[in-house]
C-alpha cells in the first residue's frame, strides 16, 4: 500500500514537486507493508495493557524481533495444516510421553512442521520469560510492580496475583496461566494470538478498502480533523462516537463473502443442521463488495444496537464470547484517527488476495503465503 504525508487539505490533481516548492511542505510517497505494521501495533497493544509488557517499539522496520515475526508467521503457518490440525493432531498429543513426542518431532522429515515448531519454541520460552518476571516482581513486592509496564493493572498480573492468592485447590496450574499468554491445549487462544491478528488484518483491510475508495478516506479525515481541531487529543467518549469512523470499523467487522440475509429471530443452523454453539459464525470475512454498500450509505446510525449483528456475528456470543470486542473496537479507532489524520492511503502496486480462514488474511496475487 502506498501512502503519503501531507498537511495539503483534499486530493488534488498536482505536480507534487511544484506543490512542494510553492507551499514548503515535504511530502513523501512510499510503499509500506501495512499488514506488517498493523500487527506490530496491535501485540504492542494488547503487550502492554493485557500483559504489561512491551514487545516493540515500533521505532524502524528493522526493529521487528523474532517473537513479533513469529506470532504473525504462526497463524498463516498452521493454515497450511489444517488436515493435520484436525485430524492427526488429536491424536498424537495422546501418545507416548511429551519427552517421547518431542523427539518424533525433532525427527519427522518435513521443513514446514520443523518451521511450526521453532515458532512455537520461541513463543513459548518468551511467554516462559514474560510470566517468570511479573511472579518474580509481583514477589519482591509494590516498588517492583511499579517499575513494570502497565504497573500491575495488565490483565496477567491481575490474573496471577489472584492465582497465587487462591487456595491450592482452586490455584491454575503455570502451563495454564501460560495458555493465557499465547495458545495451548488448555485454552484454544491466548491474548496474543486472540487479540494481535484478529485487530491488525481488521486495520489492514479498512485500510485497504480506504485506499480504494479515497472519497470515504477523506471523509473520514475531516471528521477526525474537525474532532481535532475542537479537542486537540480526542477524548475516549467522543473518539467511540464519531459517527462517520464509527460506521466504518462497524462495517469492516460486518463485511461477509456475499450479501445475505440472516434471520435472528430464529435460531441459526451451521452445515450439518445443528445450531452453532461456539465459533460458529464469523462474519466480517470476505469480499468488500458485499459490505461496501452500507458503509458508502453510512446506515450504522449512532446507537445502533450493537448487541445483534456485530457481536454475535463477529465476536461470537454466549459463553465463548469474545473478551476484547470494546478493546478491538477502541484500537481500530485510535490507530485510524492517528493514521487518517496524517497520511493519505493508496492502493500498492501489487494486487491483494483476502485468504479465507479462521482470520481473513491478506497475500500477494500469485505469491500465496506472502
Ligand atoms: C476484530 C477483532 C476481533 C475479532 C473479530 C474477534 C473475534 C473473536 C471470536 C469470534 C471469538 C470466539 C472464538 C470461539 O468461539 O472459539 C473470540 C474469542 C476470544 N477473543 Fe476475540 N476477536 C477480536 C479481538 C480480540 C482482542 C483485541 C482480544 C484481547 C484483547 C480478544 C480476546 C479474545 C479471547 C481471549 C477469546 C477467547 C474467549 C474464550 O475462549 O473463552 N479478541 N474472538
Amino acid at each position: 500500500m502506498a501512502i503519503s504525508k501531507d498537511l495539503v487539505d483534499g486530493p488534488r490533481e498536482v505536480d507534487m514537486h511544484q506543490l512542494q516548492m510553492l507551499i514548503g511542505i515535504d511530502i513523501y510517497f512510499l510503499q509500506i507493508n501495512i499488514l506488517q505494521w498493523m500487527t506490530r501495533a496491535a501485540l504492542e497493544m494488547v503487550g502492554q495493557s493485557g500483559l504489561g509488557y512491551s514487545f516493540d517499539s515500533l521505532s524502524d522496520e528493522e526493529s521487528e524481533n523474532t517473537y513479533t515475526k513469529s506470532v504473525k508467521e504462526l497463524l498463516s503457518t498452521i493454515q497450511q495444516f489444517k488436515f493435520y490440525q484436525e485430524f492427526l493432531l488429536p491424536i498424537l498429543i495422546k501418545m507416548g510421553t511429551p519427552k517421547l513426542r518431542r523427539v518424533l518431532l525433532d525427527l519427522f522429515p518435513s521443513k514446514r512442521i520443523q518451521k511450526i515448531k521453532k515458532i512455537i519454541d520461541i513463543l513459548d520460552t518468551t511467554s516462559i520469560g514474560i510470566l517468570d518476571g511479573k511472579k518474580q516482581a509481583l514477589e519482591k513486592g509494590d516498588e517492583a510492580v511499579e517499575h513494570q509496564v502497565g504497573q500491575g493493572k495488565d490483565i496477567i498480573s491481575i490474573l496471577m496475583n489472584a492465582n497465587m492468592a487462591a487456595s491450592e485447590r482452586d490455584r491454575l496450574e503455570k502451563k495454564e496461566v501460560l495458555g493465557q499468554v499465547m495458545i495451548s491445549n488448555y485454552c484454544s487462544r491466548g491474548l496474543i494470538f486472540a487479540a494481535m491478528d484478529t485487530t491488525s488484518n481488521a486495520l489492514s483491510r479498512t485500510l485497504f478498502i480506504l485506499a480504494q475508495h479515497p472519497e470515504a478516506q477523506e471523509k473520514l479525515r475531516q471528521e477526525i480533523r474537525e474532532a481535532r481541531e475542537l479537542y486537540g487529543e480526542i477524548p475516549h467518549d467522543e473518539l467511540m462516537t464519531l459517527p462517520y469512523l464509527d460506521a466504518i470499523c462497524r462495517e469492516i467487522l460486518r463485511l461477509s463473502k456475499k450479501d445475505a440475509v440472516v434471520p435472528l429471530s430464529t435460531p441459526i443452523k451451521g452445515h450439518d443442521g445443528k445450531i452453532p454453539t461456539s465459533g460458529g459464525l464469523m462474519c466480517w470475512n470476505g469480499s468488500p463488495s458485499a459490505g461496501y454498500l452500507l458503509f458508502r450509505k453510512q446506515s450504522w446510525k449512532p446507537g445502533y444496537p450493537e448487541s445483534t449483528l456485530i457481536c454475535r456475528m463477529t465476536f461470537n456470543d454466549g459463553g465463548r464470547s469474545c473478551i476484547g470486542f470494546k478493546f478491538s473496537q477502541l484500537e481500530m479507532k485510535v490507530v485510524l484517527s492517528v493514521l487518517i489524520d496524517h497520511f493519505r492511503f493508496s492502493p500498492g502496486k501489487e494486487e491483494i488476495i483476502w485468504q479465507m480462514g479462521a482470520v481473513t488474511i491478506p497475500t500477494l496475487k500469485g505469491k500465496p503465503g506472502t
